[in-house]
C-alpha cells in the first residue's frame, strides 16, 4: 500500500513502479527520471536528495546510467522507491516530489544502443509466409530451431507520440512489370513487446538463459510500422531494411522485470526440441502473460496474446549472444509481432485483413485494409501482478503524416 490515494485496481500501483524520462514547466526543458504511482509521476532524483539517498543514478537526464548499474542496484532503487512511497514517515519529503502526469512530458526513456527485432510468434510467421511466400511451406526450415531476427535502426526508435511520416521507397507489385517509386500504399503495424538490455557483457562470451535477469532491466510495448509494399520488394535475400527502418515507436514507461515475476507463464509445447542453448524445459520458464489491446481511431481492433509466443526473450537473448556477439546499455530487442490463434488476435493489419482482401470496419462507417493519412493507433498491455492487482504497461501511440 502507498499513502497516495490511487484507486485499489489502478494498474500503476506500488507493485508496478515503471521508469520513464519526463519535462515539466516548473523545470522548462529539463529532463529528468520519473516512476509513475498511479496518475502521479514521482520526480526520482528529487525525492532521493529529499530523504538523503544517494541521488547520482536517479539525478540522469536518461535511465542508461541506472541500467547499467546492474541488477542489484535495480533492486536496491527499486526496494527504495517502494519504501519511500509505502511509509508514511517518508510522506513529508517525498510527496513534494510527485507531479500529475497530465502535467509532464515524456521522452524516449534511454539511450537505444543497437536494436534487434525477432520474429517469434507461430501464428504470425505461419500467416505472413502464406501471404508473403504463397505455395510454400508457411514456416521456413530453420523457423522452430532458431528464434530468427534481424538488426534494425536504433536511431529511428521514437517514443510514443512521435508522429510517423509516411515513407517513401521503391515499390513492386508481383503483377508489376518493373518497380515504381513512391509513398508507401500499404502502410501497417506490429503490435510487439521490446526487452531492454541494462549490464553489458563481454566480447567473445555467451550469455546464457540463466543470466537473463542479470542483463534485461525491463520491459516495455513496441510498434514495429512497417510499409509493406516497400517490404515485399527488397527483402529477398537480406531480410527487412527501409520497409521498416523509418520509425519504431515504443512506450514511454519500461517496467522493471522485477514487477513481472506474476506474469510469467511456461511457453507454449515446442514440437521440436531444441539445442542445448535454447532448451527452457527444465529451467525457468519466460513466457509472459501479458494481453494486448491494439486501437484504431479510439476503435479496439486486435487482443494480441503474448502468453502465446513460440520463442521466450531468455531464448531470443541467448540466440542473439551464442556467437559472442556482446550486449550494451540501451540495447533493444523486440519480441516480434505478437499474433494469436483467433482472427481478432492478430498484431499487424496484414494478417487482420488478409493483405488487404477483408477490411476492417470502424464504428465511424469507414473501413482500413492498410493505414491511412491521420490515423492513430494506440497500443497499451497488462499483466497480472500479486494479489489480483495488474501492472500496467501505459501505451505506444501514433498518428500518421503524409
Ligand atoms: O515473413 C517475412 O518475410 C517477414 C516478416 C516480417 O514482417 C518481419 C518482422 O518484422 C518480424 C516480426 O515482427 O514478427
Ligand atoms: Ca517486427
Ligand atoms: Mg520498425
Amino acid at each position: 500500500m502507498t499513502w497516495l490515494a490511487i484507486p485499489q485496481d489502478s494498474p500503476y500501483g506500488i507493485h508496478n513502479l515503471p521508469y520513464g524520462v519526463f519535462s515539466a514547466n516548473d523545470q522548462p526543458g529539463r529532463r529528468r527520471i520519473g516512476v509513475r504511482i498511479g496518475d502521479h509521476v514521482l520526480d526520482a532524483g528529487a525525492a532521493a536528495r529529499a530523504v538523503g539517498a544517494p541521488s547520482v543514478l536517479l539525478d540522469a537526464d536518461t535511465l542508461n546510467p541506472l541500467m547499467a548499474a546492474g541488477r542489484r542496484t535495480w533492486r536496491e532503487v527499486r526496494g527504495a522507491l517502494t519504501e519511500w512511497l509505502a511509509d508514511e514517515a517518508h510522506r513529508p519529503a517525498v510527496a513534494p516530489c510527485l507531479l500529475p502526469l497530465a502535467e509532464v512530458e515524456l521522452h524516449l526513456p534511454f539511450e537505444v544502443a543497437d536494436y534487434v527485432d525477432f520474429y517469434a510468434s507461430e501464428h504470425h510467421a505461419s500467416n505472413l509466409g502464406r501471404i508473403f511466400r504463397p505455395g510454400s511451406e508457411p514456416l521456413t526450415p530453420n523457423w522452430k530451431h532458431l528464434p530468427i531476427g534481424y538488426h534494425g535502426r536504433a536511431g529511428t526508435v521514437v517514443v510514443s507520440g512521435t508522429p510517423v511520416v509516411r515513407p517513401s521507397g521503391q515499390r513492386k507489385a508481383p503483377a508489376d512489370a518493373a518497380p515504381g517509386f513512391g509513398k508507401s500504399r500499404r502502410l501497417d503495424i506490429e503490435a510487439e513487446v521490446g526487452f531492454v538490455v541494462g549490464a553489458p557483457s563481454e566480447l567473445g562470451t555467451a550469455v546464457p538463459m540463466s543470466a537473463f535477469r542479470e542483463h534485461v532491466f525491463g520491459v516495455c510495448l513496441l510498434n514495429d510500422w512497417s510499409a509493406r509494399d516497400i517490404q515485399a520488394w527488397e527483402y529477398v535475400p537480406l531480410g527487412p531494411f527501409l520497409g521498416k527502418s523509418f520509425a519504431t515507436s515504443v512506450s514511454p514507461w519500461i517496467v522493471p522485470l522485477d514487477a513481472l515475476e506474476h506474469a510469467r507463464v511456461a511457453p507454449p509445447a515446442r514440437d521440436v526440441e531444441p539445442l542445448g542453448y535454447l532448451d527452457d524445459r527444465g529451467g525457468e520458464p519466460w513466457g509472459l502473460d501479458l494481453a494486448i489491446e491494439v486501437s484504431l481511431n479510439g476503435h479496439r481492433i486486435s487482443r494480441p496474446p503474448f502468453a502465446t509466443m513460440y520463442w521466450t526473450a531468455a531464448q531470443q537473448l541467448a540466440h542473439m549472444t551464442v556467437n559472442g556477439a556482446s550486449l550494451r546499455t540501451g540495447d533493444l530487442f523486440a519480441s516480434g509481432t505478437v499474433s494469436g490463434p483467433e482472427v481478432d488476435t492478430r498484431g499487424a493489419l496484414i494478417e487482420l485483413t488478409w493483405n488487404g482482401e477483408n477490411p476492417v470496419k470502424l464504428p465511424d462507417g469507414t473501413t482500413r485494409t492498410f493505414l491511412e493519412d491521420g490515423d492513430e493507433v494506440v497500443m497499451t498491455a497488462t499483466a497480472p501482478g500479486p494479489d489480483g492487482s495488474r501492472i500496467g504497461f501505459g501505451e505506444v501511440t501514433g498518428r500518421i503524416l503524409p
